[in-house]
């Protein structure tokens, strides 16, 4: 597998009214194309900066990001974020909620709304495509803003907190769903959670970060028998507990039991 993705001796410092804070010192970690990653740790300890960072949205103040051998200097349709909130615009209908990446960057053909019909067929929001965002539940919505996400076709995903805001069965059956789609794709992602059981049920290896600044402190590779199945399935696993408990331990030690 080759590298998709590098942060390399990232340092950011957010300067306001001539006040700096070293929110992220001297981070370099790098994921394989198809690998899903989570970033763990503490608040405060500098994960949504990293994927502010990963997404173009914020110019590392040292150091690089690499994502497909090129440095991220604005956010590119190649890297795709979806959030805790889902965004779609109130007026707009599910399918032109889902359309409007590609509407925005010129990339509206027949080809690629026949692309995201089958998107949204597949997430189980076939019957949906005209309603508007408010007959939806949450999940749906949620469903709606990963095609959204997906129909740009992007090579990397960064996930933000997109199932905290859920409850636990739809969050669940929401992890599996996910999962499974950007498996089946062969998509990178990124997954920022505070849900340190998400984290070890979705991720092939898991990034702990610590706070104060924000900086590497260990990472853990899940084992393939668990990351390669469904995230419920995960969860029931005879060493999913041994493992989510080293890595409590080590958000312990990294400075907050708090992830
Ligand atoms: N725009 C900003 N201006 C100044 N400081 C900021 C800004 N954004 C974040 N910070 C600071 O940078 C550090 C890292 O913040 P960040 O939000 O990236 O952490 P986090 O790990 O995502 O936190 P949480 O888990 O609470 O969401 C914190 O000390 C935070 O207060």
């Amino acid at each position: 597998m080759d590298t998709v993705l590098e942060l390399r001796q990232v340092t950011q410092v957010y300067v306001n009214d001539s006040r700096a804070t070293l929110a992220v010192e001297d981070l370099s970690f790098a994921v394989k194309r198809g690998e899903f990653i989570s970033l763990v740790g503490p608040s405060g300890c500098g994960k949504t900066t990293v994927l502010s960072m990963l997404a173009g949205l914020l110019k590392p103040t040292r150091g690089e990001v690499i994502v497909g051998g090129e440095r991220v200097l604005s956010p590119s349709p190649r890297i795709g974020y979806m959030l805790q909130q889902d965004y779609l615009f109130p007026w707009r209908t599910i399918l032109d909620n889902v359309l409007i990446g590609l509407e925005l960057s010129g990339r509206k053909t027949e080809q690629s709304i026949a692309f995201t019909r089958s998107l949204l067929h597949e997430l189980g929001l076939g019957a949906f495509e005209k309603r508007m965002p408010h007959e939806l539940s949450g999940g749906m919505r949620q469903r709606a803003a990963l095609v959204r996400t997906l129909a740009m076709e992007p090579d990397v995903l960064l996930l933000d907190e997109p199932f905290s805001a859920l409850d636990m069965a739809i969050k669940l059956q929401l992890e599996d769903l996910v999962q499974a789609t950007l498996r089946k794709r062969g998509k990178t992602a990124v997954l920022v959670t505070h849900d340190l059981a998400e984290a070890a049920a979705m991720s092939d290896r898991i990034i702990v970060l610590a706070r104060n600044p924000g900086r590497y402190f260990s990472s853990f590779r899940i084992p393939e028998a668990m990351s390669s199945a469904l995230p419920t399935e995960a969860r029931r696993m005879s060493g999913f507990q041994p493992i989510f408990d080293r890595i409590w331990e080590a958000l312990e030690i990294s400075g907050g039991k708090e992830a």
